[in-house]
């Protein structure tokens, strides 16, 4: 069984400022940071970690030669990743000031670039059974839902950063959607302030009835529902050190948990110590742990 993770894969500079710089300023940093990012990279390297046969599709420009370095070195297949000659790598210039808080500008570049006939060559190399997971920070995503369920694959959508493109997605074809809470009430259309997390997992239920859906609550945990089973689950005490890629971490624990034919109140209780582990430290992508760090802790 293979797992394609379809999505985004950017570079971040993140800049030690004084301050955001103003209209008309110059300003020097203290000190440069470069990381690899994007929720396609972040998920795929959570997968690897989790013990998964994962492979990385997207499309990078020839400056993004970091990001494949560092989803090799986390285990991810990316033989199937595209170099463009022609865009730069997705990218986001982040501004990091003294109180610790971000600006961001951020550039889709290659992100935004995907063919359609690109789609169809890595599809062609998956088959029925097979497991596609994807975000909302590409372009052709509809087509990229269409192909994969002709081609038989289950489909996991985590629709984050929530837009728009996403009421025009087949979802129909969705068979796992994974998304917290804000999400959620902007797919339902509802004011969050007004409902509950029961009434939101329920009123997803209703919209969507053929998928199992997971909610992510950030420290109030996440719930499970499908026509069978409704699972609750507490996350993990920890100290909150940086949330970045927490619901990252989640998505590719609780699908390779899942794939590994582990029960669902399973694969929640190893995404959601995964997931604290990763909230517990700096960082993205390098803040998610190994399963041998999972199943110890
Ligand atoms: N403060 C926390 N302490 C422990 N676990 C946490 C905390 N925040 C998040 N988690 C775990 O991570 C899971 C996913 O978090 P969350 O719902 O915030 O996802 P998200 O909003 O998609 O995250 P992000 O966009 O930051 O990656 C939660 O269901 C929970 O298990």
């Amino acid at each position: 069984m293979k797992i394609l993770v379809f999505g985004a894969l950017n570079i971040d500079y993140t800049y030690s400022v004084d301050h955001f710089v103003q209209k008309g300023e110059t300003i020097s940093s203290s000190e440069l940071s470069v990381f690899s990012g994007g929720k396609g990279l972040n998920q795929a390297i959570a997968f690897s970690k989790a013990g998964a046969n994962v492979y990385q599709a997207g499309c990078i420009g020839t400056d993004g030669k970091v990001l494949l370095s560092t989803l090799e070195e986390a285990g991810v297949n990316t033989s199937y990743v595209h170099v463009s000659q022609e865009y730069r790598s997705g990218n986001a210039i982040i501004q990091n000031d003294k109180e610790g808080d971000n600006c961001i500008i951020l550039y889709g570049g290659s992100n935004q670039e995907i063919k359609k006939e690109y789609v169809d060559e890595v599809l062609s190399h998956f088959a029925e059974g097979d497991y596609i997971v994807l975000q909302n920070e590409i372009n052709e995503m509809s087509y990229i839902i269409e192909r994969a369920k002709e081609v038989g694959m289950v489909v996991v959508l985590n629709p984050s950063p929530m837009d728009e493109k996403v009421f025009t997605f087949p979802l129909a074809c969705v068979d796992y959607l994974i998304l917290n809470e804000v999400e959620a009430c902007q797919l339902l259309d509802i004011p969050s302030e007004d409902y509950n997390e029961g009434e939101i997992l329920v009123s997803l239920h209703e919209k969507f009835p053929n998928m199992k859906i997971v909610l992510t609550l950030g420290s109030l945990g996440s719930r499970y529902l499908d026509n069978e089973e409704t699972v609750n689950q507490s996350c993990y005490k920890v100290k909150a050190v940086d949330t970045t890629a927490a619901g990252d971490t989640y998505t590719g624990y609780f699908i390779a948990s899942v794939i590994q034919n582990k029960s669902v109140k399973e694969a929640m209780d190893i995404a959601s110590k995964a997931s604290a582990i990763a909230v517990g430290r700096k960082g993205a992508s390098s803040s998610i742990p190994t399963y041998n760090e999972v199943i110890r802790s």
